[in-house]
């Protein structure tokens, strides 16, 4: 049971409890981080977020065996005095709070920007003022597009890795043009990047920056009309969900040419746990967290899922299954795309040897095997709702 045994870190030195202060708790990473910090560790949690349904089962009832290690403060970092308190008394921020599903960059860019970049700064501030670590979540979007991408598209060097391969270190971060306002999320998450990495470099602020790569699994945003609003675009991994779920065509953003990595996010878990539990080895690092392993086109992805979607739950996919749409039509003017997202493993190998384990079909069938119980019913319900009224 969590607790009872003493935990060691990779250079095999106790590990004492600490007290976490989690912001961004209640989304998908920070769900996934406080199930797996309870059930695995003595660690106490101060959940902060404006939201808590994807933790509820960790919060209530008394009797979980937990109890008393995680606390909801139900706030907006945007506004709230209590914020430097709680950072104070924890020996660690972990700042997951953020607007991060594409179809927000282009259409409300002042909210992506100020959620990216000045909500985050009291969060850098107070760590800072009180000499406390943080671990702040960035992007894979910070690399923008691929050196590779500029070049001829009969060109050889499209093939060779250096054009290519993401590396923390040395890789550049190209954007589109300021009208292209997808990139307001990329361009708000370097910035605080660099601010962080400069209280490092000037204050001695102790942080560790990730940067995650299409991490993806149960509870990821949300089911349109179901437990989100029935106009809303969430990722692609709930854009398609919700597509299979309906019996519709999975929709291909300009022919879905663009290339992914995906990780299980029970794999990248295991990444910020060691980033957590070995401070000397994390921190003053920026690291890359993906599975260079399991790249695919947003096409090949739609049909991966959709023979995944057929075994698990045991219907036939629908005779045409993909459709073609324009970016312009699905996300509106000012849309973009990384046209390739690979990442280098050399830094996170060399720090905290660790490496992905699943495989993406794996993946998909644990994760689309959740998505059809805990949606199917509602969605067949919905459907009939209209027909019966
Ligand atoms: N999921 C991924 O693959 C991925 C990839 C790259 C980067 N990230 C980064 O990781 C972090 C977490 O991502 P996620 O997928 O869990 O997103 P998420 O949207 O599920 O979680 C973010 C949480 O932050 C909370 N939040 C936002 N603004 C807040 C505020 N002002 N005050 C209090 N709470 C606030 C939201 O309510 C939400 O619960 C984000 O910073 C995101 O940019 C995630
Ligand atoms: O997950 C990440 O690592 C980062 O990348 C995501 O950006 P992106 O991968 O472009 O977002 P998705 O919504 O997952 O889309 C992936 C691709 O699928 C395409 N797509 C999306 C939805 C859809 O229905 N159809 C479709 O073809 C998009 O155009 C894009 O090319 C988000 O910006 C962030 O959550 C995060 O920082």
């Amino acid at each position: 049971m969590a607790g009872t045994t003493a935990r060691v870190d990779l250079d095999g030195n106790t590990i004492s409890p600490m007290t976490i202060c989690m912001i961004g708790a209640g989304g998908f990473i920070g769900s996934h981080l406080c199930e797996k910090l309870m059930s695995e560790t003595p660690h106490t949690v101060l959940a902060v977020d404006v939201y808590n349904d994807k933790i509820k089962h960790l919060l209530e009832p008394d009797s979980l065996p937990w109890s008393g290690r995680i606390q909801f403060h139900r706030l907006n970092i945007k506004n709230d005095s209590r914020l430097e308190g709680l950072i104070k008394c924890s020996d660690l921020t972990i700042n997951l709070a953020a607007i991060c599903t594409p179809a927000d960059y282009n259409t409300r860019p002042l909210d992506t920007i100020y959620s990216n970049f000045i909500d985050a700064l009291p969060v850098v501030k107070y760590c800072s003022e009180n000499s406390k670590r943080l671990i702040h979540f960035s992007t894979c979007e910070v690399y923008g597009k691929t050196i590779g991408s500029y070049l001829p598209k009969d060109s050889p060097l499209r093939q060779d890795p250096a054009y290519y391969i993401l590396k923390e270190d040395t890789s550049p971060c190209i954007f589109g043009s300021v009208e292209k306002q997808r990139w307001s999320y990329a361009c708000a998450k370097q910035l605080i990047e660099r601010l962080i990495y400069a209280e490092g470099a000037e204050n001695g602020l102790e942080f560790t920056i990730v940067r995650p790569f299409n991490w993806i699994g149960p509870r990821m945003d949300f089911i349109p009309g179901i437990d989100g609003p029935s106009e809303g675009v969430p990722r692609v991994l709930a854009c398609f969900s919700n597509n299979l779920l309906r019996r519709e065509p999975l929709k291909l953003v300009d022919g879905g040419e663009s290339q992914r990595t995906f990780i299980y996010i029970k794999d990248a878990i295991e990444a910020v746990f060691l980033m957590i539990e070995n401070p000397a080895r994390a921190s003053g690092h920026i690291f890359n967290v993906g599975n260079p392993n399991n790249e695919v086109t947003v096409r090949q992805l739609a049909e991966m899922m959709t023979q995944v979607y057929s075994k698990v739950s045991g219907e036939d996919a629908i005779e045409s299954p993909t459709i073609d749409v324009s970016s312009k039509e699905f996300y509106g003017e000012g849309y973009d795309d990384s046209d390739k997202r690979i990442p280098d493993m050399t830094i996170i190998n060399k720090q905290l040897g660790w490496n992905p384990k699943t495989s993406l079909w794996d993946l998909l069938e644990s994760t689309l095997t959740y998505q059809h119980r805990t949606y199917a019913e509602a969605i067949k319900q919905a459907i009939a709702k209209p027909s019966a009224n």
